[in-house]
C-alpha cells in the first residue's frame, strides 16, 4: 500500500500544515506554474495539461484527461503517465503554502485500469510539515469526483530554494521561464522564496 514505507510517516515534531493568507481561494483554477511542463504546461503538446483547482485547507482537485499519446497498453494510460498525473497534484499543493518543493518519494497504488478517453479526478492534500519535508496525499478517481478509485498516492516533497533549478536546469529553460511574460507563472516560480 502506497504511504507504508517508513520515511513516508511524519516524524514525532510534525505539524499540521498552514495554508498561506495569500493562496489562491478555493474554486479557483492554479494555472500552470512553467509553459513546458509535461505535468501541467499548456506548450507542451503531448502533456497532460493538467488543471488543479483550491480546495480548503491545504488541499485541492485536478483533472486530467487521459490521451492516445499516454498509453502503455493498448487503450489504456500508461502507469507512468499516472505516476506523472499524482506528482503534478502533489506538487501543487505546494503553491497553497507558498513553498516551492520537489518530490522526493512518490508512492503509488493502480488500482483500476484507466482508459484512455477517461477524465481522472484527483483529490490532494498535505497532511503534515517537518521542517523542509511536505508528506502529502492523493487519489485518482474514474467517471467523477466520487467515482471508483483507481490510482492512490502518498508522497515526501523536500522545500528547496530557487537555485535548486538555477543550479540543476538548463541555461535556456531557465531564461525562457524568467522572462515568461505570464505573471502568474512567474509569481509561483520567483516569489515564493524570497
Ligand atoms: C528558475 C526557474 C524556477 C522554476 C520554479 C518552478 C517551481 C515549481 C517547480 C515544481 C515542479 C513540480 C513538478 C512536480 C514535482 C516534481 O516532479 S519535482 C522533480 C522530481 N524530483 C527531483 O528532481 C528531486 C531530486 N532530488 C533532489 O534534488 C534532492 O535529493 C532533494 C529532494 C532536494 C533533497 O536533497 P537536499 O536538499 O540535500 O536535502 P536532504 O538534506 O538530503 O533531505 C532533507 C530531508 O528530506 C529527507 N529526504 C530527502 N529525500 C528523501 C527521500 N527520497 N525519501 C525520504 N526522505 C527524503 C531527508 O532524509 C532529510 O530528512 P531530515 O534529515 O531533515 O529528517
Amino acid at each position: 500500500m502506497s504511504g507504508s514505507s517508513a520515511s513516508l510517516q511524519p516524524p514525532a515534531d510534525a505539524v499540521k500544515p498552514v495554508r498561506h493568507p495569500d493562496a489562491p481561494a478555493p474554486g479557483d483554477l492554479l494555472g500552470a506554474h512553467y509553459e513546458h511542463c509535461f505535468g501541467c504546461g499548456p506548450g507542451q503538446p503531448h502533456g497532460l495539461h493538467l488543471e488543479a483547482r483550491a480546495g480548503e485547507g491545504v488541499a485541492l482537485t485536478a483533472e486530467f484527461t487521459v490521451q492516445p499519446a499516454h498509453q502503455g497498453a493498448p487503450g489504456l494510460a500508461h502507469g507512468g503517465v499516472l505516476a506523472t498525473a499524482l506528482d503534478e497534484t502533489l506538487g501543487s499543493l505546494n503553491w497553497l503554502l507558498r513553498t516551492v518543493a520537489v518530490t522526493g518519494r512518490l508512492e503509488t497504488d493502480y488500482v483500476r485500469p484507466v482508459p484512455v478517453g477517461t477524465t481522472l479526478h484527483l483529490a490532494a492534500e498535505v497532511t503534515a510539515v517537518a521542517g523542509r519535508k511536505i508528506y502529502s496525499r492523493a487519489v485518482g478517481r474514474l467517471d467523477g469526483p466520487d467515482g471508483p478509485v483507481a490510482v492512490r498516492a502518498d508522497a515526501l516533497f523536500v522545500e528547496v530554494k530557487v537555485d535548486h533549478f538555477i543550479d540543476h536546469g538548463r541555461p535556456e529553460e531557465i531564461r525562457a521561464a524568467m522572462s515568461d511574460p505570464d505573471q502568474v507563472r512567474r509569481a509561483r516560480a520567483f516569489e515564493v522564496n524570497p
